[in-house]
């Protein structure tokens, strides 16, 4: 039942905290588990004590480790990972709050349950009939939150979109759950099979199920991938834990062996990588490092089972762009004509991001002059690819916000980035709901359950729509999209005459390849359009399942690997249970799946798993035929489906909500509608002059390349309706 606690065990827990052991002994003298004695507050608050001591012991060996040179190596992939993950002061202290409530959680269960007969499941449901919450609740709050109901715009993390729940769907907040989390003591602990034995090796089942043989899509282009890996980072993001001298080793070496227990961090749940390996084997790799992620108090302060931490705001908000949390947000901004932060280059008229201060710690550079950005969102640097977008993001409001300046030259600096953020936001936000999500989900599906809506103001907003990330949903389903990552990244000089293709495992963490030269980001640009984007099966390139973050090595880690074994970390339920929740029967034998899953995958399953109800919800869910008219399985499909409603129908502030003070007029919605991925090209980009209308699709004779001056085909949006007379006085 320790597995997951690491160096928690029976004997510190009594050294630490004697007295608490026989008060909490005493409740089930002469009860039962089920019913034991009060927990009065005193126990509540002794074992937060303790919970605080073990937490900070916790802590200090942590950092203990790493000075005893349990660290990560210079150029290492497992040291690549955490670039994207540094946490701020006040971040860290939410977490640890949740450290303590686990832990005392943890500690009232062991104390509870003794030798006693004692489930996961009756301690929890113990603590669910009891609501233990701390006496203290502002103790764990991360803020107390107090909403101006009048403000036409939204907060930068999120806060008071909903006015009756105003920390929903904010930043720094826990994921929200669709399923009961399958943590082995209920609690924290890392899931085993049905047996109680070990699930299968992650490892084993990403070389199994997810071999390195992917086709092309004949119909998404690289392009519609890209939007999705930007869509995500602007709903989820989960960090992995570290300490304040970095981030934490699992592995000996490099990987070259696992490491003796006493030498492990207790968030660490590394992934053993077997001798016989097809590829590592060669490379002298026997460790894939791997960290628990980050975790938050629930909302009431509760104890109970833990909950993984969102580090960005959950709505569809435009956050890489413009950052989660207001400090960041600020130090974006141009602080003139409501502009962001650009850097010019010799040549081009259209500006670049900025750059962050130091360049080494995020990025891998080969010269000092590397370019390594600064955005709304830590991920920006890990491919030019993603880099590219961001770019494009960035350039678009500095456009909007120029033309709303000319158009309305008394407005502040505030006034004007607040207009164009809006403007931005609804332009992704309507590019993502009608172009992206139809196309790769389908079009009937998500017309018909009006996740897509069709009349010019939708009025579906409620006020009890939780718009937070179903950890289902971050941790498994939409995970399913790496297996479209195409191997390389393709650039295409101006004429679209010749495609250059670019190993992804050579790009990672350095953005050089929008910046080579005057002409380098278009063709970044042409690139993406015209080459395709992987076929959506569970067929997965070795770029990111054997190179991932690769530097100086001559292999990386495990993406896929990485996914099974993060749903395990977060407990999410197996994929049975989810096929229940989204109305298929549950499988009692694997024959059972013959329905949603092809016969030679059933076989695989069968020989790796022990028992169907053991299979992890990313496998499952992964293996699953396509339903008509999307990329996803039924399973995934379901998740996916809920999560784009409830981002859509939670958000007060969704772009085409009528009837609302902040609401867009009828003529300004009009305009916002005829965004297209297209235009937003051409309209950021010094030199693609021809595109294809759907630029989520690749060429073909359905859908020929236009002029980008063609307004008709690729229609312009028109910012006149937001010229404000000369005697409107709203501002
Ligand atoms: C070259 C492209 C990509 C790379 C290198 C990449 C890499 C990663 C990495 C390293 C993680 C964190 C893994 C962990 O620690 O658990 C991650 C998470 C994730 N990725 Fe990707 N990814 C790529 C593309 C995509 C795409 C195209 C999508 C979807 C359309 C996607 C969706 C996700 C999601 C939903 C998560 C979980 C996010 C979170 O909880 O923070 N990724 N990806
Ligand atoms: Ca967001």
């Amino acid at each position: 039942c320790l597995s997951g606690w690491g160096a928690f065990t029976e004997s510190l827990l009594t050294d630490v905290c004697p007295a608490l052991t026989s008060k909490i002994s005493g409740l089930v003298k002469g009860h039962s588990i089920e019913t034991p004695g009060p927990i009065t507050p005193d126990i509540v608050s002794e074992s937060l004590k303790c919970g605080r001591e073990l937490a900070k012991a916790s802590k200090r060996r942590g950092a203990q480790l790493i000075r005893n040179g349990v660290n990560l190596a210079g150029c290492s992939p497992a040291l690549l990972h955490f670039f994207s993950t540094k946490l701020p002061a006040d971040v860290k202290s939410v977490a640890e709050k949740s450290h303590e409530i686990l832990t005392a959680t943890k500690i009232m269960q062991m104390r509870l349950c003794g030798d006693a007969e004692c489930t996961p499941n009756t301690f929890l449901s113990f603590l669910e009939h009891q609501v233990i919450r701390l006496n203290d609740i502002s103790y764990c709050k991360p803020y107390s939150i107090t909403c101006k109901k009048s403000a036409k715009f939204r907060t930068i993390d999120g806060s008071c979109n909903n006015l009756k729940h105003p920390a929903w769907g904010r930043s720094i907040a826990p994921f929200t759950r669709i399923a009961k989390p399958k943590y082995a003591d209920g609690i924290f602990a890392m899931p085993v099979a049905r047996s109680g034995r070990a699930l299968p090796n992650a490892r084993v089942l990403s070389t199994r199920l997810f071999q390195d043989a992917q086709m092309n899509s004949r119909v998404l282009s690289h392009l519609n991938t890209q939007w999705g890996q930007f869509v995500t980072h602007d709903m989820v993001f989960q960090v992995m834990e570290s300490t304040d001298e970095g981030g934490i080793n699992c592995c000996a070496g490099n990987g070259n062996d696992m490491l003796p227990p006493e030498w492990e961090n207790d968030k660490c749940i590394p992934i053993r990588i077997p001798d016989n390996d097809a590829f590592y084997s060669y490379q002298g790799v026997k460790c894939m490092n791997f960290v628990r992620s980050v975790t938050a108090p629930r909302e009431d302060c509760s104890l109970g089972h833990a909950e993984q931490m969102n580090t960005v705001t959950s709505f569809l908000d435009g956050s890489p762009i413009y950052g989660s949390d207001p400090k960041l947000a600020k130090k974006l901004r141009a602080k003139s004509g409501g502009r962001l932060r650009t850097e010019s280059r010799p040549k081009c008229t259209k500006g670049f991001l900025p750059m962050v201060e130091d360049k080494s710690s995020v990025c891998v550079l080969r010269n000092s002059s590397d370019p390594c950005y600064l955005a709304g969102d830590g991920r920006i640097n890990q491919t030019p690819t993603l880099a590219m977008l961001h770019t494009l993001m960035l350039r678009e409001h500095n456009r909007v916000a120029d033309i709303l300046a000319s158009l309305n030259p008394q407005w502040s600096d505030e006034r004007l980035y607040q207009e164009a953020k809006k403007i931005v936001v609804a332009e992704i936000q309507h590019i993502t709901y009608q172009e992206y999500l139809p196309l790769n989900f389908g079009e009937n599906y998500f017309r018909y359950y009006r996740i897509s809506p069709v009349s010019l103001y939708n009025r579906d907003y409620s006020d009890d729509v939780n718009p937070g990330i179903i950890n289902a949903f971050g941790a498994a389903a939409f995970r399913y999209l790496h297996t479209m990552v195409p191997a390389s990244i393709a650039t295409c000089p101006s004429g679209y005459q010749a495609v250059y293709q670019h190993r992804l495992s050579d790009h990672y963490m350095n953005p050089i390849l929008l910046e080579q030269s005057p002409e380098s980001f278009d063709d970044i640009v042409r690139g993406i359009l015209a080459h395709s984007s992987g076929e959506s099966d569970p067929y997965v390139t070795g770029e990111v399942t054997n190179f991932l973050f690769k530097c100086s090595s001559a292999w990386g880690l495990d993406l896929i690997a990485m996914d099974i074994q993060r749903g395990r970390d977060h407990g999410l339920a197996s994929y049975n249970d989810y096929r229940e929740i989204c109305g298929l029967t549950r499988a009692r034998t694997f024959q059972d799946l013959a329905r949603e899953i092809p016969q030679d995958r059933i076989n695989a399953l069968q020989q790796l798993y022990e028992c169907v109800d053991d299979i992890d919800l990313f496998v499952g869910g992964s293996m699953e035929r396509d339903v008509d008219g999307s990329i996803l399985g039924h399973t995934f499909q379901c998740i996916v489906a809920e999560q784009f409603y409830r981002t859509r129908v939670g958000d007060r502030f969704f772009y085409d909500n009528g009837e609302m003070a902040h609401s867009f007029t009828p003529d300004q919605l009009k305009e916002i509608k005829k965004a297209s991925m297209a235009r937003l090209i051409c309209d950021n980009t010094d030199g693609v002059q021809f595109i294809q209308r759907k630029a989520f699709e690749v060429e073909s004779a359905y859908n020929p390349k236009c002029r980008c001056d063609d307004y008709s085909a690729i229609p312009y949006v028109d910012l006149t309706p937001w010229k404000k007379g000369i005697f409107d006085l709203s501002d």
